[in-house]
């Protein structure tokens, strides 16, 4: 029987951090990150760290980082404040009387699984189950402003060590793009993230891409769209990945009776954290469907989240979730994720294993606002 968990104070720490390179996609342009870190503080002055993943518009999914914060603020931490709880599963249950808002249930109850382990002396990762040492990771790569320019950034890449690329593409950075890269790398690992950026009228094109021998194309058509891409994926022997269309085990579970795509990305944020993520992860193994996981941008605790998921067994691709060094000229989180030889070793201490890094905390934070019941 596990110990009650009472969370007595929730920190919401405001974070603007400034991306090492500009990303470019098909919606637009990022260059900083503005987010929250969520700190939640038990009855014995534990704390337990989560990230919230929005982005200040709402251009992938319908949250932003100011609806991240007001859903936080007025229905969720209210309904964690002093009804204790045993176990961290019991918190999405909770969750339920608010309608989606995904990323910033996630955010709270990632926090929470996180004390959970701490207080149970466990890594994040054991306490979720995972079974790997390590985690494969590739890297996203964005649009260019040339070819020889995202040649010479893969090359780069290789060389350190990632397993796999995955370039984005839209329309006019594409097919031409993807054939230059897929002669000068061979026998690399290269996927395609389209953004929905493409409808069924670009069926010609995107058989064209199917002839380069790609590991997956990632959410070609749009954003709440399963029968096109079921049509799609008919069309194409390379697989097709959802990211965007997923937020919940009945759009999995939807995704896969449809045929709308052979692999599914898993986001804890986009998904509403780790006890859905393990509910659609348990399903995928059950009907053989391969799970990787996609990434946000995120800093140093949302990437610690997410290499923890990804230690279970059906994540069976490279991740999005590079080194530290990738995004962030300093991480804040110590010590920085890092990669060797294509992989993030999980580490063995308690909790997401990283301890927070004050110092860049408090370099990077534009508002703290503590909450006490
Ligand atoms: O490196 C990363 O964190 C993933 C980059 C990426 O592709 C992405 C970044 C932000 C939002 C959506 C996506 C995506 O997977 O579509
Ligand atoms: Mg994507």
């Amino acid at each position: 029987m596990n110990a009650p968990i009472s969370i007595q104070t929730v920190i919401l720490h405001r974070l603007v951090m400034q991306l090492k390179h500009p990303f470019t996609t098909n919606i637009g342009d990022f260059q900083k990150k503005d987010f929250f870190i969520v700190e939640v503080i038990d009855s014995n002055g534990l704390s337990g760290y989560g990230e919230t993943a929005a982005f200040p518009s709402p251009w992938y999914t319908e949250e932003t980082t100011m609806t991240t914060q007001h859903v936080m603020e007025s229905f969720l931490i209210p309904l964690l404040m002093n009804k204790p709880i045993t176990h961290p599963d019991q918190v999405s249950q909770r969750f339920q009387v608010v309608r989606r808002n995904n990323m910033a249930k996630a955010a709270i109850e990632g926090a929470v699984w996180d004390l959970y382990a701490k207080i149970n002396d466990v890594p994040l990762a054991v306490a979720i189950g995972g079974t790997k040492q390590a985690v494969d990771v590739g890297v996203a790569i964005g649009v260019q402003a040339s070819i020889p320019e995202l040649l010479h950034l893969i090359d780069t890449y290789v060389a350190q060590g990632y397993k796999r690329v995955k370039l984005k593409i839209k329309p006019g950075w594409d097919v031409h793009v993807l054939k230059q890269v897929r002669q000068q790398f061979p026998n690399l690992a290269i996927m395609a993230d389209a953004n929905s950026a493409y409808t069924l009228k670009d069926i010609d094109l995107l058989k064209q891409i199917d002839d380069l021998d790609l590991l997956m194309i990632e959410q070609p058509l749009a954003h709440n769209d399963f029968l096109d891409h079921a049509t799609l994926q008919r069309e194409l022997s390379t697989p097709i990945c959802l990211d965007e269309s997923i937020h919940t085990f009945s759009d999995v579970r939807l995704a896969i009776e449809l045929g709308s795509c052979k692999i599914i990305s898993m986001k804890l944020a986009r998904v509403g954290g780790i006890t859905e993520a393990k509910k659609i992860h348990d399903y995928c193994q059950e009907h053989h469907v391969p799970v990787w996981c996609g990434g946000m941008l995120e800093a140093g605790v949302g990437r610690a989240h997410s290499l923890a998921i990804a230690t279970l067994p059906q994540f069976q691709f490279p991740g999005d979730t590079s080194a530290s060094s990738k995004y962030w000229e300093h991480d804040i989180i110590q010590p920085e994720v890092k990669m060797t030889d294509g992989q993030v070793r999980i580490p063995n201490q308690p909790g997401i294993g990283h301890d927070i890094n004050w110092d860049a905390i408090t370099r990077y934070r534009i508002d703290k606002k503590v909450i006490k019941n």
